[in-house]
């Protein structure tokens, strides 16, 4: 069996490279070795399953509505694990019947067995005696990552778990450490902290989500707080030892003994490469198990591409479905146009999501920029919803008034980060969002408010008596009357509502 392509790992950046290069009218096949075939991580024990998990958290807990309406806060009482996995079972089915289903339309062989490398071109699939072998013009690495589990932390997936069984939890207990609060610890953290389980976030860094802008993260801090969780953050964990059946102790240097009655140990993931002997084909992966690769994702062997998790950040299933198409464009010596703005969703309770620059980044690159906030609080559909704590932050260029970065968080936060993405790849300046008009009322609305906060700040700024000396100010004021006395026949609008009608682009619903 001969392949113009073999892509090994059935995740989202080994499924999108072998549609890609089938659309091209290659020959390709595709290799998993996981029993439920394919979907990898995302589908079977990461992205997929802890969303829809969380999805029926804040639904069967009511938390979407508490603010809106605080006497009826809890859809139900009791919730069990079943009930939360219900969902699941039926979103897996349907997510794995589409994927297979691409794959047949499209000719994309799929392989079951375990894939390893006897050179550069030629592939073993299954175990030494009960093999079978394929041959391939390009390979295509998307093998993905496992969770890291040190020897001595005493796992067992009934009390202490890590990130890929948590989900098999037969009960929700009541209390729950979680050791690593990078995005899976927080994610799962707050998901079972909504559902009443009194959490402890343990984490060896001084500051949480540091790729995170810092206001966003206090306000992430004031709900992770408001809904019991308790932080101990710049914590080094010495030790994990069970007490007995239902609670375990998590010892850590400082002395402080933390216990409940379940842990999650979620401090990292590794590559996933230890089976693919991807030495033969002339590759070495570093010590966290990874891969390196150039900006089309071609590692040091040419005709060998890795991509998704295996190559690190940023890691996400959105990031690898796009490198998994750059790779195979490339193989197949197609155009491709890299997205230069990937935005990153972090699905906690409340959602944050991110989208191009942060204060710090731009303060360290002395960029002059200004901030525009709008916060849910006073924007009516934030009312309505009750959601009035949630915050859009747009960070633009002072003098340009480029927009240089969105971040959000609140309610359906990994939705509206996208309005400001598509204004950003397209070099649009927060004008834009001044000079539109939006739904009303709806969340859309913050991208208006947060764009006249930031002009007012810059106006503020060049009129304070600490900005521009007297006499420049004299000069701009002539400049200024000057200017009126000339608009003085044009319309001066002064209400939103009468820009709305002045505005080229009025949504019509
Ligand atoms: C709990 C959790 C929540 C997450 N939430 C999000 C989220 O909300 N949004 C987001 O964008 N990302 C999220 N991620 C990250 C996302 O799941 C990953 O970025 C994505 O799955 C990586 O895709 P991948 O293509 O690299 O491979 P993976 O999805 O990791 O799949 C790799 C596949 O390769 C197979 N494989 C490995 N080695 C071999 C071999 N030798 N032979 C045959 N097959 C092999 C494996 O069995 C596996 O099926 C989450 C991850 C976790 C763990
Ligand atoms: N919403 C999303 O997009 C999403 C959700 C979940 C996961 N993911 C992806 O999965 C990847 C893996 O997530 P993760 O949370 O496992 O890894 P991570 O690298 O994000 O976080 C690991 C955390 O554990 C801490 N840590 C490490 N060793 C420790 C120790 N001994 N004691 C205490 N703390 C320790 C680190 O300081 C870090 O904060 C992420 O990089 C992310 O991209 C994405």
């Amino acid at each position: 069996m001969r392949y113009d392509l073999v892509v090994i790992g059935s995740g989202p950046g080994g499924q999108k490279a072998a549609i890609a290069a089938s659309k091209l009218g290659k020959r390709v096949a595709i290799v998993e070795r996981a029993k439920q075939l394919v979907g990898g991580v995302c589908l079977h024990t990461g992205t997929i399953p802890s969303k829809t998990i969380r999805e029926a958290i804040l639904h069967l807990t009511g938390f979407r509505q508490r603010g809106a309406y605080p006497d009826l806060y809890r859809n139900k009482r009791q919730i069990t694990m079943d009930e939360l996995r219900r969902k699941l079972a039926q979103v897996s089915r349907t997510e794995w019947e589409v994927l297979q289903d691409q794959f047949d339309r499209n000719g994309v062989e799929v392989h079951a067995g375990e894939a390893s490398f006897v050179d550069r071109q030629t592939i073993r699939i299954g175990a030494l005696g009960e093999h079978y072998i394929i041959h391939a013009d390009n390979v295509i690495l998307a093998p993905g990552t496992k969770p890291a589990r040190p020897k001595h932390i005493p796992f067992d997936g009934v009390t202490v778990f890590d990130s890929d069984e948590f989900l098999n939890l037969d009960h929700i207990p009541r209390s729950m450490v979680v050791v690593g609060a990078g995005v899976i610890g927080i994610e799962y953290g707050l998901m079972f902290a909504t559902l009443g389980v009194k959490v402890t976030l343990i984490d060896g860094r001084p500051n949480l989500l540091e790729f995170v802008d810092r206001e966003i993260i206090d306000v992430l801090v004031y709900h992770a707080r408001s809904l019991g969780v308790t932080l101990r953050l710049g914590e080094a964990v010495e030790n994990i030892h069970k007490i007995d059946e239902g609670s375990v102790a998590v010892e850590l240097a400082s002395g402080k003994r933390i216990v409940g009655e379940t842990v999650l140990f979620s401090v990292g993931r590794q590559g996933d490469t230890a089976a693919l002997n991807v030495e033969a084909a002339g590759l070495t992966a570093d010590k966290r198990g990874r891969l390196s690769c150039d900006e089309n994702f071609q590692t040091e062997v040419r005709g060998i591409y890795a991509v998704g998790d295996i190559v690190g950040f940023p890691a996400l299933a959105s990031a690898a479905m796009e490198q998994g198409r750059q790779a195979a464009s490339h193989a197949f010596k197609q155009p491709f146009q890299p997205c230069d703005s990937i935005p990153y969703g972090l699905f906690t309770v409340p959602e944050i999501s991110t989208v191009g620059k942060n204060e710090e980044e731009l303060t360290k690159d002395c960029v002059p920029y200004e901030t525009g906030v709008a916060r849910f609080s006073e924007i009516a559909r934030g009312q309505i919803i009750g959601d009035t704590t949630g915050l859009l932050k747009l960070l633009f260029h002072r003098e340009t008034l480029q927009l240089l970065g969105v971040h959000c968080i609140g309610d359906a936060a990994t939705e509206l980060v996208h309005i400001g993405q598509a204004v950003m790849r397209l070099g649009g300046t927060i004008e834009y969002f001044r000079d539109t008009v939006f739904n009303y009322p709806t969340m859309a609305e913050c991208y208006k408010v947060a764009a006249l906060d930031g002009l007012n700040k810059i106006r503020l700024a060049y009129t304070s008596p600490t900005a521009p000396a007297k006499e420049e100010r004299r000069e701009v004021e002539q400049l200024d009357a000057a200017a009126d006395a000339e608009e003085s026949t044009l319309p001066i609008l002064t209400t939103l509502s009468e820009l709305a009608t002045e505005s080229p682009s009025t949504p019509i619903v």
